[in-house]
């Protein structure tokens, strides 16, 4: 049996939480759950999961996992902490690995402590296939997320505009770096879709607001002179947070089944 920690215990730490507790208690017991927000402990059964009061006491603690799902702000703030502890990490918040120093950092802090960091696939899917295709060669990758007004409102970029109610508009071309700083809850798919193939600098993302849009569709296309694939996903937003997809939080239970099993699906 494999303990796990996790980080964050909003929306899609909820989803997780309940997940491990009601698909993965053959693999896997919570120890305990951080979040910087006042959080009321989920029962496990008859008992409380334990929620510590710092991030400190999750540190001390036996688990051999960490699930950071809280956001970009704590993969920076904690994420070499955990691996200098001798944790595995599973990061949600991919975006704050569009920062080339930390991704460095965090990559050094895992091989130095014999640790690994996993990737879910989160909102999205296909990263067997970009990688198959970026290792080739010549790869070209972009992503479009396509989301209604109010998962996006909020989001930097926008400097408090409020997006139409009643208009289909393309709100943002660029990058994948340039994404993520001005949607970072709305992007971490663009920095994982190109960390995991050809990097933040090369993957063109545009964002829709789409006031008819009945989920959140993220619509991937890889190619390369011999191969190409298009990976399209939609997902009901959370209620609770209509910026994040439901389909993140059980990719990361989906992991760990995975991390738990002698087969291994890539
Ligand atoms: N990889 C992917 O495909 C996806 C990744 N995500 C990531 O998952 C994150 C969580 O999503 P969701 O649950 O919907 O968000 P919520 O805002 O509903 O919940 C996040 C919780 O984590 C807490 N939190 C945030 N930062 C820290 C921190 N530094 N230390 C401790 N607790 C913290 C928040 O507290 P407070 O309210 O005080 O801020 C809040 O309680 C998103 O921010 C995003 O980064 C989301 C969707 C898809
Ligand atoms: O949940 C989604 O659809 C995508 C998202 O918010 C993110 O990648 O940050």
């Amino acid at each position: 049996m494999k303990k796990i920690s996790i980080i964050g215990y909003g929306a899609l730490g909820k989803i997780l939480t309940r997940a491990v507790l009601e698909k993965l208690e053959y693999a896997y017991e919570i120890a305990g759950i951080y979040d910087q927000a006042k959080i009321d402990a989920p029962q496990a059964g008859a008992k409380p999961i334990h929620v510590y009061t710092t991030f400190e006491e999750l540190l001390k603690d036996d688990a051999d996992i960490v699930v950071e799902i809280a956001g970009v702000g704590a993969v920076r703030a904690y994420g070499q902490k955990v691996l200098a502890a001798k944790k595995d990490l599973i990061i949600t918040s991919v975006g704050a690995l569009a920062d080339d120093r930390l991704y460095v950092d965090l990559r050094k802090a895992a091989e130095k402590n014999g640790r690994r960091i996993h990737i879910p696939s989160g909102a999205v899917g296909g990263f067997d296939i970009i990688r198959t295709i970026a290792l080739m060669g010549g790869a070209d990758v972009e992503i479009e997320s396509t989301k209604a007004p109010k998962s996006l409102n909020g989001a930097p970029y926008l400097e408090e505009r409020v997006l139409p109610a009643d208009e289909k508009r393309e709100i943002f071309a660029g990058d994948a770096r340039a994404a993520i700083a001005g949607f970072p809850k709305n992007t971490n798919v663009a920095v994982a879709t190109a960390i995991t193939g050809v990097g933040v600098e090369k993957t063109r993302v545009r964002i829709i607001s789409d006031p008819e849009a009945a989920g959140n569709t993220h619509r991937i296309h890889a190619e390369n002179e011999r191969a190409a694939a298009d990976i399209a996903i939609t997902s009901k937003p959370d209620p609770a947070n209509p910026k994040s997809s439901v389909t993140a939080a059980w990719s990361v239970a989906a992991l760990l089944a995975d991390l738990a099993s002698p087969v291994r699906f890539f």
